[in-house]
Order: C-alpha cells, then sequence, then structure tokens
C-alpha cells in the first residue's frame, strides 16, 4: 500500500533575533550538531536539512537571517513562502528579550498582519542560566501574549535544539493534521 511510504513535505522556517542572539548556531547546531565560540554577523543564509518527524519526511529550508532591531525589516527571502518563524532571543541578554516584541510587530507589518503565523518563542544559551537576565517567568508571559510556545535551548550544549524545530514543525502543521494522530512521537534526523 502506498500509504507506508513516508510522504515528503517541503517547509521553509525563518530565523529572527537581535543581534548575537545565537541564530546561526542554533541553525548550525541542528543542522551539523556542531558549535562554534566564534562570532561571524550573519547577512543572511539559507540552510537545508531533512528530518523524519512521525512518519512524513520534512525537507526544510531554513532561513538565518541578519541580526534585527528596532529600525530592521526582514528581507524578501525571509518574508515569501516562509511556513513558520523562530523568534529568538538571548536569555543573558534583556535587551534582546525586549527587541522581540518589535521584531514579532515588524513580522506581523511584513505579513500584513497574519497573527496567526506559526512562531514559536526561543530562549537561547540556557548553559549560561547563571548570568540569566530574562527570567523564564517573564518569558512565559510573553510568549503567552504572543499565542506561541516557548522553549529554552543551548546550541553549545545542543539541549533543546531539536525541540525548537520539532515544535515550530508542529506549530506549522497544527491545523492540517498531517503530524496528528500517528502515534508516533519521535523524530529521526537524516
Ligand atoms: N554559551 C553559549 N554561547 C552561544 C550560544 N549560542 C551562540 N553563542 C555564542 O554567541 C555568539 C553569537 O552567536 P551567533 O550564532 O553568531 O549569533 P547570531 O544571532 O547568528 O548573530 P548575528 O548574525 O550577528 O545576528 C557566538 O560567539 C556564539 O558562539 C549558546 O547556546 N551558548
Amino acid at each position: 500500500m502506498k500509504g507506508k511510504e513516508p510522504q515528503t513535505v517541503h517547509r521553509k522556517i525563518a530565523i529572527l533575533g537581535y543581534r548575537a542572539v545565537g541564530k546561526s548556531s542554533l541553525t548550525h547546531s541542528f543542522v551539523t550538531g556542531s558549535f562554534s565560540e566564534a562570532y561571524d554577523p550573519t547577512i543572511e543564509s539559507t540552510q537545508h536539512k531533512t528530518i523524519r518527524f512521525r512518519k512524513v519526511h520534512f525537507a526544510t529550508d531554513i532561513v538565518d537571517t541578519a541580526g534585527m532591531d528596532e529600525y530592521s525589516r526582514l528581507s524578501r527571502n525571509a518574508s515569501l513562502g516562509v511556513h513558520g518563524y523562530a523568534l529568538v532571543f538571548s536569555i543573558v541578554s534583556r535587551k534582546s528579550f525586549e527587541t522581540i516584541k518589535q521584531v514579532n510587530d515588524s513580522l506581523l507589518n511584513t505579513l500584513g498582519d497574519a497573527p496567526d503565523v506559526p512562531r514559536v518563542l526561543v530562549g537561547s544559551m540556557e548553559d549560561l542560566s547563571d548570568q540569566r537576565q530574562v527570567s523564564k517567568q517573564d518569558a512565559q508571559t510573553m510568549a503567552e501574549s504572543l499565542g506561541v510556545p516557548y522553549i529554552e535551548c543551548s546550541a553549545k550544549t545542543g539541549e533543546n535544539v531539536a525541540e525548537v524545530f520539532h515544535t515550530l514543525l508542529k506549530e506549522i502543521e497544527k491545523d492540517d493534521g498531517l503530524l496528528a494522530e500517528t502515534g508516533e512521537g519521535g523524530c529521526h534526523i537524516m
């Protein structure tokens, strides 16, 4: 029966957030499993990875965008055909957290007010939690006000990195049931 064949779907994801919050590190950690302490500001780059998640093959394009501030606008590539967004701040930078609201507003304005666009709020650099400037409670409250899930992760240790992308895929597929009721929770990186 053809139904046994895993289905392959293409999904485009964009990573947004203030400068140096670890957007590239998150992307690299997910795509290659590696981490670098070096900081090399990104202009924009797209990475690809196929994962199997609940019997579906997701061929993902991940757009790693340039750091945004209050005045930044989304590039064409980061706004066209994108299925879901990770809004990233660093838990050790209050400024990056405060920029999330503007990043989200800029996104919704660019998309012409699409409040239901799939998003996930990401608190990065969780390995540095002893230097935390953003409490989990504040982040959770922000996530609730945006109506999105919140996840803390560390590109350095790999903690919750895959979880960020799985959660976003679940948000993307929430309405069409692609990931529903397969009874298989696991995810395989390919
Ligand atoms: N300890 C720790 N450092 C991190 C983590 N993620 C990123 N970094 C460091 O933070 C710095 C910035 O990381 P990038 O991934 O380049 O940040 P970015 O958001 O892509 O930066 P821009 O492209 O300039 O916006 C680098 O020195 C990374 O090594 C993390 O999870 N833990």
